[in-house]
C-alpha cells in the first residue's frame, strides 16, 4: 500500500542514516575502475560491475549516488543497466541519488523532472543532482514535484572543484555571491514548501574552505551532499570546520577512495565501512 502524501526524503534519509550511517556511495564505474576491477569497457563490464559493488553493500548503504555520465557512455544499454542497478539497490533499502546534474529552462525541467521522480517515471530516484545556471526559478518546478513524490533535488551552491570558485564566488549587483544567493533562493524554495519537508538540497564540496560557512548558514535545514572526500583530497577531518552544528544534514560521498579498492568483495567491504565509520563518528559530533 503507498501512503499519501509520501514521507519526506528528509525524514527518510535522518532514518535511515541513523540505521546505517549517513554515508552516500558513488557509483562511478569509469574506464579506469573497470580496467582496475578487470571487467571489459562494455554494457556486459558495466553490468558485472553494479552486480559486484551490490553484492559488496548488502544491505549497509544509506544511500548510493550513480553517476549517470559512466552510464551514459554506453548508450540506452548503458541507461537500462542503470535503470536495473537503481532498482537492486532500492529493493536493498537503500535511497538513490542520480548525479545527472540538470539545468535548463523552465519547461524543459518539468520534463527532466518528470522522467527522475515519482513511481511511473524513467527512473523513480528519491533524489538528483540539479544546477542553477539557468536561474534558480527555473528549477522551482522541479523543487516542488520532488516535494511531491517524497523525493529531493540537489543543487549545486558550491562545488568540490577548484574551477567552480571564480564563477561561485563571482559578486552581484547586490554585493551577494552568486553561491550566496543561490543559498538564500534554495532556503526560500524549502520554507515555501512547508516546515520540514527540506525538498531542496545542497551540493557543498568537502573540499571547501572555511569562509564557505556562511554559504552553509544561508541554508538554513537543507540537507547537504558533501562530495571531494578522498580522490579529490578532502578527509572526513574536514567536516567540523564547515559543518559543525549542522551534523546531522551531511551526507558525506566520495567514489574512487572505495571504488580502488576493487574488484574483492571483502577489500571492498572494508573500504565502505573506512568511510562509513568516520560518517557515523561526525553525524553524531563524536
Ligand atoms: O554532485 C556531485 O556529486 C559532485 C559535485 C561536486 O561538486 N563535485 C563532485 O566531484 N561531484 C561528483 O562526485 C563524483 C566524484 O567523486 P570522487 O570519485 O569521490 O572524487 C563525480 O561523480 C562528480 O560528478
Amino acid at each position: 500500500m503507498t501512503t499519501f502524501p509520501p514521507p519526506s526524503f528528509a525524514d527518510r534519509f535522518q532514518q535511515r542514516a541513523d540505521e546505517r550511517s549517513p554515508f552516500c556511495l558513488g557509483l562511478d564505474p569509469s574506464r579506469d575502475v573497470l580496467a582496475r576491477w578487470n571487467l571489459p569497457d562494455t554494457v556486459q563490464g558495466l553490468s558485472d560491475f553494479c552486480e559486484r559493488l551490490a553484492d559488496a553493500a548488502g544491505e549497509t548503504l544509506a544511500m548510493v549516488k550513480p553517476q549517470s555520465a559512466f552510464f551514459e557512455r554506453h548508450g540506452p544499454e548503458g541507461l537500462v543497466v542503470l535503470q536495473r542497478v537503481l532498482k537492486r539497490f532500492r529493493a536493498a533499502g537503500t535511497l538513490t541519488l542520480l548525479d545527472v546534474k540538470r539545468g535548463d529552462i523552465g519547461s524543459t525541467m518539468d520534463a527532466y523532472a518528470q522522467s527522475l521522480f515519482g513511481k511511473d517515471s524513467a527512473y523513480d530516484v528519491d533524489a538528483a543532482t540539479f544546477t542553477a545556471y539557468l536561474g534558480l526559478g527555473a528549477l522551482a518546478k522541479t523543487v516542488e514535484l520532488a516535494r511531491y513524490h517524497g523525493a529531493c533535488a540537489f543543487i549545486v551552491v558550491r562545488s568540490s572543484n577548484p574551477e567552480g570558485e571564480p564563477l561561485q564566488n563571482a559578486v552581484g549587483k547586490d554585493g551577494r555571491t552568486v553561491a550566496q544567493a543561490v543559498a538564500d533562493g534554495l532556503r526560500k524554495l524549502n520554507d515555501k514548501a512547508g516546515r520540514g519537508l527540506y525538498p531542496a538540497g545542497a551540493v557543498m564540496g568537502a573540499t571547501l574552505p572555511p569562509a564557505d560557512r556562511d554559504v552553509v548558514e544561508r541554508l538554513g535545514g537543507a540537507l547537504m551532499l558533501t562530495p571531494g572526500i578522498g580522490s579529490q583530497g578532502a578527509g572526513f577531518g574536514d567536516l567540523p570546520k564547515l559543518f559543525s552544528g549542522r551534523e546531522r544534514q551531511v551526507i558525506p560521498t566520495a567514489a574512487r577512495s572505495v571504488l580502488e579498492a576493487g574488484p574483492d568483495v571483502a577489500a571492498l567491504k572494508r573500504a565502505l565501512e573506512a568511510h562509513q565509520a568516520p560518517s557515523r563518528s561526525f553525524r553524531e559530533g563524536a
